[in-house]
């Protein structure tokens, strides 16, 4: 990552020792250590990468989420090689779509799927309802034994979830972002999280936006500036190499 300033910083960047690793990243680099630290793949369902899926069919340009799947695959590696716990989250609703809210909630009038469903009725049914292919996660990012699975019924991860009582538990302080869409969801949770003091870092390389590019570019402005870090899938993978090998010589 170019230009990185050389300031480290973290929740308690004093504790070094414990840590052992260094994340570069912008505007500084964060101090973290395999134990404190989650990798956060949003909704890598067909719905928003998968041509046919829900942002595809809404109109959203979904034709590079190719090299960001690979990208993410290569985070999770990283990840699971370190021990680094690694959660994925699934978006959407029971079939009825009662957990979306009718008239009576803002999701119902903002969320895209909902409206090309009234559009086209035909999709009714078809669209983030849990146990259609919409839904799933994709083939190339599937789960493994030791991950954990959030579903959310809004964009926000902290909304209506386990997710903060699983990482409160796990004494997990920095979040690492993936997934799509950079300008939402993985927006949205890296903003709560950091109301709830967790340090949120985005991968830049691993996110795509909904909508066209220069969302992106706000979403990372805004994240670099006001909420958390932006850092890289290379510098990631590098960063807990160095814990893979040290676990690795000392087991
Ligand atoms: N996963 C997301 O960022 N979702 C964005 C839009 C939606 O779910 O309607």
């Amino acid at each position: 990552m170019n230009s990185l300033a050389t300031a480290v910083v973290g929740y308690a960047p004093d504790r070094q020792d414990d840590y052992g690793l260094v994340l570069p990243a912008r505007p500084e680099s964060l101090a973290i250590n395999v134990k404190d630290t989650a990798l956060i793949v949003v909704d890598m369902q067909n719905a928003y990468s998968t041509k046919g899926g829900y942002l595809d069919l809404a109109g959203f340009d979904i034709s590079s989420t190719g090299p960001v799947i690979e990208s993410i695959a290569k985070a999770i590696k990283a990840a699971r090689a370190a021990g680094v716990q690694v959660i994925f989250f699934q978006n959407g609703w029971d079939p009825e779509y009662a957990e979306a809210g009718g008239p009576g909630s803002p999701n119902w009038h903002k969320s895209n799927a909902l409206k090309t469903m009234r559009k086209n009725p035909e999709l009714m049914g078809t669209l983030l309802a849990k146990g259609t292919w919409d839904y799933a996660l994709v083939d190339e990012l599937k789960p493994q034994a030791g991950d954990l699975v959030v579903p959310k019924p809004r964009y926000s991860g902290f909304f209506n979830t386990a997710f903060d009582s699983l990482l409160r538990s796990r004494g997990i302080r920095n979040l690492v972002f993936t997934g799509i869409a950079t300008n939402v969801c993985v927006e949205s949770t890296l903003r709560d999280g950091f109301f709830l003091e967790y340090f949120g870092v985005v991968l830049a390389d691993a996110t795509h936006q909904a909508g066209p590019e220069y969302v992106q570019q706000a979403s990372l402005y805004n994240i670099e500036t006001f909420f958390g870090w932006v850092s890289s899938v290379d510098d990631f993978c590098t960063t807990l190499a160095a814990a893979t090998k040290t676990q690795g010589a000392n087991s």
